[in-house]
């Protein structure tokens, strides 16, 4: 087996070169490539990409969530001195939910419908801390309170219907929390929600983060919910990172791209609806059953050069090196790059989009 990464000893979790494919009766589809990343404790990491770019595949397969067999998965997931990849399923039951714990975007599929919301949570206290019965009902009762809960004691006998939406997200943080987890996995746990109740459970993920400490890897393919929420961002297209980095950094001086097109596609601070003009990145992912030697990308970048048949590496900024990114060109060219593609994004003339929302004549 080979040996914890020496270089990462400040680090939670290192990843390094995680890679997952997937057999299928058209071919093998690589889904995951290649993805090494660190998370400190404390950090609130953003995994952000269209829709296919294996930002969740990445997340679940740092626990080994997924239990296809026509799955692979390659690589080092290294947590408290152990690979996560290689551990014994009796092991990693201890770690899921105990050290590291998962929200899932629907709230319904972590809870039994049979069961009420305090027995939920009172089972992962009983799971992994040994506590009595007793003991574990006046913590449910507890947890329930620090997210939010109305009468908590009440609601702690309620079933998962009996809750809304919102509530029932809320209780799946309760139990999430319960035994005090250092890493919090969450795929898109507000994606579900109405736009009010997303940003206030997001805002409880942040305070409950900073009052526990514990770290959260986050996937989103809202780029608002990452400038809000993230200290580290990571850009995934087509199963690999394109950038990362820290967000501020990122957001500032975005250097891909495609995080170019994704920051164009989003609101600005202050604008209203009606003087946003919102671009779409022009054409579509490639499928993952596509074997590129160069960059994904290509096909959908204006920038495109011979040198893209290559796969670029991901290389730091010389003044920042926690900022890296997988593109070829120039970075003395970037910036006015990045300017013309975001300028284009703005409404060259607000009243004119405001004319154009309102339709024909
Ligand atoms: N078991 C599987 N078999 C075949 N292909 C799969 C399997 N699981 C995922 N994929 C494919 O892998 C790619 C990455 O999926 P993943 O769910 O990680 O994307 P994502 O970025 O999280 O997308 P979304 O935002 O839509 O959830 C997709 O093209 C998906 O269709």
């Amino acid at each position: 087996m080979p040996n914890s990464p020496e270089t990462n000893c400040d680090a939670l979790l290192t990843v390094e070169a995680l890679t997952v494919s997937v057999r299928t009766r058209e071919g093998t589809a690589n889904i995951v490539r290649d993805v090494s990343f660190t998370v400190a404790p404390g950090d609130f990491v953003g995994i952000v990409g269209e829709s296919g770019s294996g930002k969740t595949m990445t997340l679940m397969n740092l626990l080994r969530l997924t239990h296809d067999p026509n799955l692979t998965v390659s690589g080092h997931v290294w947590f408290g001195g152990e690979d996560l990849l290689t551990l014994s399923e009796k092991r990693l039951q201890e770690i899921r939910g105990g050290q590291i714990a998962v929200i899932f975007q629907d709230a319904m599929t972590a809870l039994t419908p049979v069961y009420t919301v305090g027995w939920h949570i009172a089972e992962q206290l009983r799971a992994h801390q040994n506590t009595s019965q007793k003991a574990a009902h006046s913590r449910a009762i507890e947890l329930l309170k620090e997210v939010g809960i109305p009468a908590p004691e009440v609601r702690v006998n309620a079933y998962p219907h009996e809750l809304s939406g919102g509530m029932r997200q809320r209780a799946v943080i309760a139990m999430a929390l319960a035994c005090e987890p250092s890493i919090l996995l969450a795929d898109e746990p507000t994606t579900a929600l109405d736009v009010t109740t997303q940003a206030q459970i997001l805002d409880l993920m942040q305070q409950l983060q900073s009052r526990h400490g514990s770290a959260v890897i986050f996937v989103t393919h809202d780029v608002g919910v990452v400038a809000q929420a993230a200290n580290k961002v990571m850009v995934m297209y087509s199963g690999r990172i394109v950038e990362q980095g820290p967000t501020q950094d990122v957001l500032a001086t975005p250097q891909h791209p495609y995080t170019w097109g994704l920051l164009g596609s989003i609101p600005k601070r202050g604008a209203t609806r009606r003087t946003v003009r919102l671009v779409s990145i022009p054409g579509v992912p490639p499928s993952p059953l596509t074997t590129h030697d160069g960059c994904a990308f290509a096909d959908r970048c204006a920038f495109v050069h011979e040198r893209c048949v290559e796969q670029p590496p991901l290389v730091a900024l010389a003044k920042h090196p926690d900022h890296s990114d997988a593109c070829w060109l120039p970075r003395s060219d970037r910036e006015s790059l990045r300017a013309r593609v975001l300028v284009s994004a703005q409404p060259a003339d607000p009243n004119d989009t405001a004319k154009r929302d309102q339709g024909p004549a």
